[in-house]
């Protein structure tokens, strides 16, 4: 059990926390643990695959590890999710707000790998989620959110255990994750030694 690891990726919408946990499971078949939100889902999310979708009443019945409301939904992930993703393997991930990255850390102690992701320019946050498709409304009242504010800066609580990737350019992510990804298995994980590429 000691040896598995939770890679959770943190960081404000639309810094790419998706697109690299997609990276981490066709590039090293880690699973992602799916949690469940009130929140609609967006143009091209599927139930069961991005998230399981919860009317207030169905998402009420669940047990969490840890529950949070971020933007006006409510989103939540449960020890359930996290042992079953470990039975498929024993690296998996999850992405989560900076709040739930704090409880995770704060859980899991080093079987938590905590990810936190971050731009140059907050602005292309803004571009990048409107190219995604992003319904316009939806868009002003989570960027306005005070929980984007907060997102956009690393926590207090994360900074001596968190790995801190720039996700400009894409290229450089890629090869920063794959660095992590090689300590964490080599089983150093210590963020402030890992000389990541600027
Ligand atoms: N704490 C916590 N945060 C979650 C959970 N599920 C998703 N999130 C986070 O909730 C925030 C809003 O997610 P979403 O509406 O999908 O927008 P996104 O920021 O564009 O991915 C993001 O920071 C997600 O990482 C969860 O179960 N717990
Ligand atoms: N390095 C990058 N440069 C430009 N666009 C990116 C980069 N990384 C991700 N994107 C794009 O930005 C949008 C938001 O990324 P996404 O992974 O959905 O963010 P998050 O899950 O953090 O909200 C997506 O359309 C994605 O393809």
């Amino acid at each position: 059990m000691k040896n598995k690891k939770v890679f959770v990726i943190t960081g404000a919408t639309g810094v790419g926390k998706t697109t690299i946990a997609r990276y981490l499971q066709e590039n090293y078949h880690m699973p992602r643990i799916i949690t469940h939100t009130t929140r609609p889902p967006r143009n091209r999310e599927k139930q069961n695959i991005d998230y399981y979708f919860e009317t207030p009443a169905s998402f009420e019945e669940k047990h969490y590890l840890e529950r949070v409301a971020y933007a006006g939904f409510q989103y939540g992930s449960s020890y359930e999710g996290l042992n079953h993703a470990w039975e498929k393997s024993d690296y998996t991930t999850i992405v989560l707000d900076t709040a739930g990255a704090v409880t995770y850390a704060r859980e899991l102690g080093n079987q938590a790998v905590i990810l936190f992701i971050t731009v140059a320019h907050p602005d292309t946050l803004i571009e990048r989620v409107q190219v995604r498709g992003d319904n316009p409304d939806l868009v002003t009242r989570r960027i306005t959110s005070p929980e984007f504010l907060r997102d956009v800066k690393l926590p207090e609580a994360l900074e001596n255990t968190a790995y801190v990737i720039k996700n400009d350019d894409w290229a450089i992510t890629k090869t920063n994750i794959d660095l992590i990804v090689q300590d964490v298995m080599q089983g150093r994980a210590l963020p402030h030694k890992l000389k990541l590429k600027e």
